[in-house]
């Protein structure tokens, strides 16, 4: 369920009052801390004993180490199943949180309070949580519904634009993948910011929900969700690696970049049509250069993508232009003509 959240967060404290947890954890990153869980901690009526668990922000700290300290704390802490989690953050803290509080003693309720843009139309919704292992992303993690979704799109007021414009990417993905008009009044903003992107956050969010709700465990169709992460999370993990992180929205819009190409290379779209998608993101994303990375390497790290079966790589690619499809075999050559395409293209 998601409830967007008034100013005085009613609702939260309603939750929390029904729920009687025997205790809350407020998992928070150092921004998160400083920007947002003052207000929570303002409106919020309860007497409930409350502890408060800060980590580093950052997709470095997706892992296992941060997990075991999580736990650990929980232990120290006397947590027990009846303890709510929430996580407030970005995408790292809910699939982080998502993945301790689902793992912790067997599964604590947990809820999202999702901060990012990114977080409020694609991680906070779903259930699927999670931990990088090494550079290979969300390798392990589990699908557990947080319990309740709480947005407050005021979160995005102290949000640095890169990270506005990473949750952009997500959102785009939607439109491609499952609503023309959706993608045709996104690229319609002339200048992204939180009031022009405002407007179209509810149908992200509803369009992420309906599929989730079709194919909650990624069977079929959850799959199209997975447009451009096949080639962006590989470069994403390899960006990670040499210690030049990009955020997570951007490696996506260079991944829909490349399978959008690789959807007119199997002749699913036609090459204007790529051309006119590829335009429009490239309009709004920065390029980032690939020339460290070999095309072994990348197809290396694309061979662990989990929608994979059988040793062979599956892709979500576009059936049109606002229809996703699924399980597409390619061939390698096609992979490395669409690597050269995009280090070749000129942004
Ligand atoms: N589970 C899913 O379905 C799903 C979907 C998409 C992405 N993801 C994952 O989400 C992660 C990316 O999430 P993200 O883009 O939200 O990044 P993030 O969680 O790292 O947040 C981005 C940055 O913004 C800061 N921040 C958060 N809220 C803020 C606020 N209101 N004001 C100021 N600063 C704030 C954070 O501290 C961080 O520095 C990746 O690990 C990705 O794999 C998961
Ligand atoms: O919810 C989904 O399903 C998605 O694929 C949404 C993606 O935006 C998200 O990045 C997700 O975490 C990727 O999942 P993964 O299974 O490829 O790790
Ligand atoms: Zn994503």
């Amino acid at each position: 369920m998601i409830s967007f959240l008034d100013s005085d967060f009613t609702q939260l404290s309603l939750y929390i009052s029904n729920l009687k947890p025997s205790l809350l954890l407020f998992l928070v990153d150092e921004n998160t801390h400083e920007h947002c869980l003052p207000t929570i901690l303002a409106n919020l009526e309860t007497k409930v004993q409350f502890e408060i668990i800060e980590i580093e922000s950052g997709e470095e700290l997706k892992n296992i180490q941060t997990a075991t300290q999580l736990w650990e704390i929980l232990a120290e802490f006397k947590t027990d199943r009846n303890a709510l989690m929430l996580n407030i953050g970005g995408g790292v803290i809910t699939d982080l949180g998502g993945f301790v509080a689902s793992t912790y003693k067997r599964g604590i309720k947990f809820i999202n309070l999702p901060t990012t843009l990114l977080g409020m139309c694609d991680a906070s919704i779903g259930g699927k949580t999670g931990i990088d292992l090494g550079f290979l992303k969300n390798m392990v993690g589990t699908f557990a519904h947080a319990e309740n979704i709480f947005v407050c799109t005021n979160f995005l007021k102290t949000l640095p634009f890169s990270e506005l414009r990473s949750g952009f990417a997500e959102m785009l993905k939607h439109g491609l993948i499952a609503d023309e008009k959706h993608w045709q009044d996104l690229i319609s903003i002339k200048e992204l910011s939180a009031e022009s992107i405002a407007p179209f956050i509810k149908k992200s969010m509803e369009i992420k929900e309906n599929v989730v709700e079709i194919d909650f465990k990624e069977q079929n169709i959850r799959k199209t969700l997975n447009f451009g992460h096949t080639f962006g999370h590989a470069f994403e993990g390899l960006f990670l690696e040499q210690k030049t992180l990009i955020p997570h929205g951007e490696a996506v819009a260079m991944g829909m970049i490349c399978e959008t190409y690789l959807s007119y290379l199997e002749e699913f779209i036609s090459k204007e049509k790529s051309e006119e998608i590829i335009k429009q993101i490239k309009r709004f994303f920065p390029y980032h250069n690939i020339s460290n990375f070999k095309d072994e390497e990348i197809i290396e790290l694309m061979k662990n993508d989990k929608k994979n079966t059988s040793g062979q790589i599956k892709f979500s690619l576009l059936e049109r232009l606002g229809k996703g499809n699924f399980d597409i075999k390619v061939s390698q050559e096609n992979v490395v003509k669409t690597l050269h395409f995009y280090r070749n293209y000129t942004f």
